[in-house]
């Protein structure tokens, strides 16, 4: 068996550790979802479990960010709770040199933008591969969609210029259903000239909860990479 580490897998938890180091003892912190955020709750498991850390409570952002804390003995709260969020740590599925966002690759964009737009700072983990220059890219733009709305949201969608797909689920039959019980259109867009000005008009679509554009809600954007062979991280 090959001791050679996956190249991808070591930069999401080199950038998953060095978030999850800059939280500090008796912080609120927002605990994204996906691969690369679930790094970032493993080593601030570790921290706690250390002593290096204390007194800190997660507000996950989806089941599986819940799963993971209790795993890593992480305290929860909610939203009820607190009165601010410090910090939230979440990844992206592209990331624009203003540092906007496509997010939804785990269909947990609504619960995410809730929890990363309120943390006073918002991290961003990501391995290099998530970097473009515009938008739309490389990514389908996911929207949340209720489901007696589906069709009216698609036609809407497609009278916007969009080309919008049905996600379906993998090992389940019929489509994905998120963790509030809705369904998401990954919409091909040919240009997202205007990410600020798309963001809004999704959302005011009757039936639309929320689409996976944050724009100017990160605040700090850390990148895995590999230099020289050896895993680096750059900030932007
Ligand atoms: O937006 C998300 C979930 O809705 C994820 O943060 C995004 O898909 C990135 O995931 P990964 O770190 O696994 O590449």
């Amino acid at each position: 068996m090959s001791t050679e580490q996956d190249p991808v897998k070591l930069m999401k938890q080199q950038v998953g550790k060095a978030a999850a180091d800059l939280v500090k003892s008796g912080s609120i912190v927002g605990l994204g979802t996906g691969s690369t955020t679930a790094y970032a709750i493993e080593f601030l498991g570790k921290r706690l479990q250390s002593g290096e850390l204390s007194d800190i409570k997660g507000i996950p952002t989806s089941f599986q960010a819940s799963v993971l804390a209790k795993e890593y003995g992480i305290p929860l709260t909610t939203l009820d709770e607190v009165d601010r969020i410090d910090i939230a740590i979440d990844g992206a599925d592209e990331v624009d040199p203003d540092k906007n966002l496509i997010k939804g690759g785990g269909a947990a964009h609504t619960r995410e933008k809730i929890v990363d737009a309120l943390a006073e700072q918002f991290v961003v983990v990501v391995d290099e591969s998530k970097i473009v220059d515009r938008l739309g890219s490389t990514f389908l733009l996911p929207v949340e969609v209720l489901p007696m709305a589906m069709t009216p949201v698609m036609r809407a969608i497609e009278k916007l210029g969009g080309k919008p797909t049905l996600r379906m689920g993998v090992k389940k039959a019929g489509p994905v259903v998120t963790d509030e019980g809705n369904l998401v259109v990954d919409v091909k867009f040919e240009t997202l000239d205007n990410p600020a000005e798309m963001e809004k008009t999704l959302n005011n679509i009757p039936g639309v909860l929320e689409n996976g554009l944050f724009v100017e809600v990160s605040d700090v954007v850390l990148i895995g990479a590999i230099e020289d062979g050896k895993p680096v991280i750059r900030e932007m």
